[in-house]
């Protein structure tokens, strides 16, 4: 269902095409285009409750990835940073068009997706966006409210002022009745993916169902889970290919199909994945090799609290 497509895009003004062009993009059902290395503003850079200052900071570091060829932008209400994105987004200098920009709904409670998508775009600046997601499923206590907000999506996509919609932080159960009822099926759900979370059958269910997957904390076995299984195959391939061991476990995802979502306020680091991402693959036995790995090892790093309360997977 979904085919990954060369981005390799030379510059009309004959300037060399941007690192990120290298990265593939992957084809979405509803025929849009996502770039499949997006930078994040959700963890390094997002604001604490209640902070509402204009913040440089995040402008500064989200020039820095931009300008670095980091073309897909992934933000959310609940960032708190929609404005810091926008003004980095004037502030780069990156034509509108070359860039993947999304968002996301908080689903507030007594307020419409209409009202929360037009004080977004207004943050932002800008007068569409490239994705527009359900920031999770929580909100939902039947499964005729997820249809129901579902609707209200799917006028925003109508409407042209998102030229994509998804959700985020579904499992099978939220998305069974948004399918039954969907005139434009989400394209993409944006979940917590790294080896010690493959969310068992889930991602083969996306396949199934044209629904494009895009993995969130993809470093997470590195970052907050070592030591761990999967430590001595990422030093081993890592080693193999000279790279580094986030850059075996991006791959791990965009090996498989799946975008994945990074972040980080060190500009090498962030150019270090353009450099080398593009210059490898893992073979399919080796990404094999780190999901089983991985599968000895259950950790999530994300809405802990939900899952606690509800039991859920
Ligand atoms: N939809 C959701 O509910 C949800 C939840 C979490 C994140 N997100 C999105 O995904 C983006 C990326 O998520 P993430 O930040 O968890 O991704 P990630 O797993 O790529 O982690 C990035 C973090 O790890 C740090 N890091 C990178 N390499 C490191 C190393 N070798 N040692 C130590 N630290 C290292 C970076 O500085 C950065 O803070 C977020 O910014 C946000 O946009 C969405
Ligand atoms: O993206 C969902 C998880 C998350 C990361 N940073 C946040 C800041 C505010 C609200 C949610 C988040």
């Amino acid at each position: 269902m979904h085919s990954i497509t060369s981005a390799f895009k030379p510059d009309a003004s004959g300037n060399p095409p941007k690192q990120q062009e290298y990265i593939p993009n992957l084809k979405l059902s509803d025929g849009n285009e996502i770039p499949m290395l997006g930078y994040g503003l959700g963890t390094a850079n997002f604001k604490r409750g209640g902070d509402t200052a204009f913040n440089q900071q995040i402008v500064d570091h989200t020039v820095t990835a931009i300008k670095a060829g980091y073309y897909h932008l992934d933000g959310a209400e609940a960032y708190g940073n929609e404005q810091e994105l926008g003004a980095a987004i004037q502030a780069a200098g990156v034509p509108r068009e070359k860039l993947f920009v999304t968002t996301k709904t908080s689903c507030r409670a007594g307020e419409t997706v209409e009202t929360a998508f037009s004080r977004s775009l207004a943050k932002l600046g800008l007068d569409y966006v490239d994705l527009y997601l359900i920031h999770q499923p929580y909100f939902a206590k039947t499964p005729a409210d997820q249809q129901a907000k579902w609707a209200e999506m799917e006028a925003i996509k109508e409407s042209g002022r998102a030229r994509s919609i998804g959700v985020s932080n579904y499992l099978q159960e939220d998305l069974e009745p948004i399918l039954a009822t969907a005139r434009f099926p989400p394209v993409v759900n944006q979940i917590e993916y790294h080896p010690y979370l493959q969310h068992g059958d889930l991602v083969a269910y996306h396949r199934n169902n044209g629904i494009a997957v895009e993995a969130y904390a993809p470093l997470t076995a590195i970052t907050k889970a070592a030591p761990g299984p999967c430590d001595a195959v990422y030093a081993r391939l890592a080693s193999k290919y000279g790279v580094s061991d986030g850059d075996i476990a991006l791959r791990w995802c965009l090996d498989q199909g799946i975008v994945a979502l990074t972040t980080s306020g060190n500009e090498q680091r962030l150019q270090g994945y353009l450099s080398k991402l593009p210059a490898f693959h893992l073979t399919p036995k080796e990404v094999d090799e780190i999901s089983a790995s991985g599968r000895e090892k259950h950790f999530r790093g994300f809405w802990l609290a939900k899952f606690a309360a509800d039991d859920r997977r």
